[in-house]
């Protein structure tokens, strides 16, 4: 990789540069310590050294060089610190490298280092100005939603920044996709709000509040066109050829509750690829993305003031928060390890902590700061929340970081739902053989069953204390 071609032997700077890669230390070299050679190679090289090292936090996955290793464990293979390339025995040859990509476990990076530190000292008090086109690396206070709390008294507060806001047809019915940046990682989080009563252009037909983030529709800079505001998202009614209309930055706003209508319902989503992309049914993460929708797509029925008066229909309100933290927030590789062990008898729970990592490493701030911007849950302003979860830890987790939780709303795999209802003799019988269908975990699929899902889900009830009522062995047959 470092040659400049094929044939050509290793430069004394190109093992220099090497040295640099894979050495324990990070040390960013004077400027023209390297003859320059014939192409933009160095920059490059430098940007990947600089990409990866103790500097990363735990959200990012490094990519480096390591002892060919087995377990995370070993070797202190996380820590690149703590490899010297150097045998204990000076008669054995250097280790040999090889090229890997991990996430260090969340109890280890939770902490900044010093250069960690450095840096977000370095850039927060004088944020680059925002502009339309730009990824901002730090949020502009005036534009970004901020938390009150902080995980650590040395970082800044949290701020979380809408990029960028689409209409997604789903088969539930219209959602709005929302990017999110904040200034702790540097994921790509995202928001699925439901609330097509925003889609009717006049506002005289909408019942309760839009759900709108405050810092797409601020004003990111002066010179900011119309055209730039539609394009990001921050648009009004539904965006057609005939109908382009750039909305006005919102005020931040006391939503006060309104009478009889129900606080909108979210779920907070952690990313999984497994079960959401390619179907697995190790897990109903994929079912769980797909029921979240489907339950806040339903229109909310609002009883009325007086007995005389029929309750009325609004449409379903409410977010999907999906935060990009694999596997319960060990990451892919760590989750993929986990499986074998699982294969090997070991349960999700016991994997984790045999890999050295935590049942569960996750963290919910930024959610926490995102549902803040779309004006919910938030203590000060805003309405509460009604959580779509299992999981009482989640519930409380939230709460400790700020969210106003009004009502934890239940979601009963739709495999132990339908055969609750085949036992209770009140499915249909054209759903008989519905949950058997290949890939239904997916996106507007239906229920499906096996035996690694059942055992997945026991676990989550029996382990993580997952309030749900538990289906018993021997009734699975339908
Ligand atoms: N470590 C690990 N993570 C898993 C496994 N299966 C799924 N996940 C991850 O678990 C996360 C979902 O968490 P769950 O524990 O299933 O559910 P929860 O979010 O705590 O609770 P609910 O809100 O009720 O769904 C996703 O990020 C998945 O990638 C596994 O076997 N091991």
């Amino acid at each position: 990789m470092v040659r400049t071609t094929m044939h050509e032997p290793l430069m004394a700077s190109d093992a220099a540069l090497l040295d640099i890669l894979t050495g324990p230390q990070l040390v960013i070299p004077p400027k023209d310590t390297f003859a320059r050679r014939d192409a933009a190679l160095d920059p490059l090289m430098m940007a990947a050294a600089l990409a990866t090292g103790p500097h990363v936090t735990r959200n990012h996955y490094a990519h480096d060089f390591f002892p060919g290793v087995a377990l995370p464990t070993d070797e202190g293979s996380w820590d690149w610190t703590k490899f010297t390339g150097q045998s204990a025995d000076e008669s054995q040859p250097r280790k040999r490298l090889t090229y890997v990509s991990r996430q260090a476990p969340r109890k280890v990076k939770a902490e900044p280092t010093s250069v960690e530190k450095a840096n977000i000292l370095e850039v927060t008090p004088t944020p680059p100005p925002v502009s339309a086109d730009a990824h901002p690396p730090r949020l502009s206070a005036a534009s970004g939603a901020q938390t009150q709390t902080s995980s650590s008294s040395t970082l800044p507060p949290l701020e979380v920044k809408c990029m960028a806001r689409t209409r997604i047809p789903t088969p539930h019915g219209p959602a709005f996709l929302h990017i999110y940046h904040n200034n702790r990682d540097s994921k790509e989080h995202l928001a699925m709000v439901i609330d097509p009563g925003q889609l009717v252009e006049s506002s005289s037909a909408m019942v309760a509040p839009s759900i709108r983030s405050r810092s797409l529709d601020a004003v990111w800079s002066a010179s900011e066109t119309e055209m730039d505001r539609i394009t990001r998202g921050a648009y009004v009614g539904r965006l057609s050829q005939a109908h382009q209309r750039a909305s006005a930055p919102s005020a931040t706003r006391r939503i006060a509750p309104i009478d009889n209508i129900p606080s909108p319902l979210i779920r907070i989503h952690s990313e999984c690829f497994t079960g959401e992309t390619v179907g697995s049914m190790r897990c109903d993460c994929g079912e769980q993305l797909d029921e979240a929708i489907r339950l806040i797509s339903q229109p909310i029925t609002v009883p009325s003031a007086s007995p005389s008066t029929p309750p009325t229909q609004i449409p379903g309100r409410g977010a999907v928060v999906y935060l990009r933290q694999e596997g319960r927030g060990i990451g892919l590789l760590s989750k993929i390890r986990a499986y074998n062990l699982q294969d090997l008898g070991h349960d999700t729970v016991t994997a984790n902590l045999m890999l050295g990592h935590g049942a569960d490493e996750r963290g919910y701030d930024i959610a926490v700061a995102i549902l803040r911007d779309l004006g919910l849950g938030d203590r000060e302003q805003g309405e509460g929340v009604r959580v779509l979860t299992n999981n009482p830890d989640k519930v409380q987790a939230l709460e400790d970081d700020g969210l106003r939780v009004v009502e934890r709303v239940p979601m009963i795999p739709r495999s132990w739902r339908m055969r609750q209802a085949a036992q209770d003799g009140t499915l249909p019988s054209s759903h008989k053989h519905d949950e058997h269908i290949a890939g239904a975990t997916l996106i507007g699929g239906n229920a499906v069953y096996g035996q690694d899902l059942d055992k997945y889900l026991r676990t989550k009830v029996l382990r993580m204390g997952h309030i749900l009522p538990l289906w018993m062995d021997g009734e699975e047959d339908l």
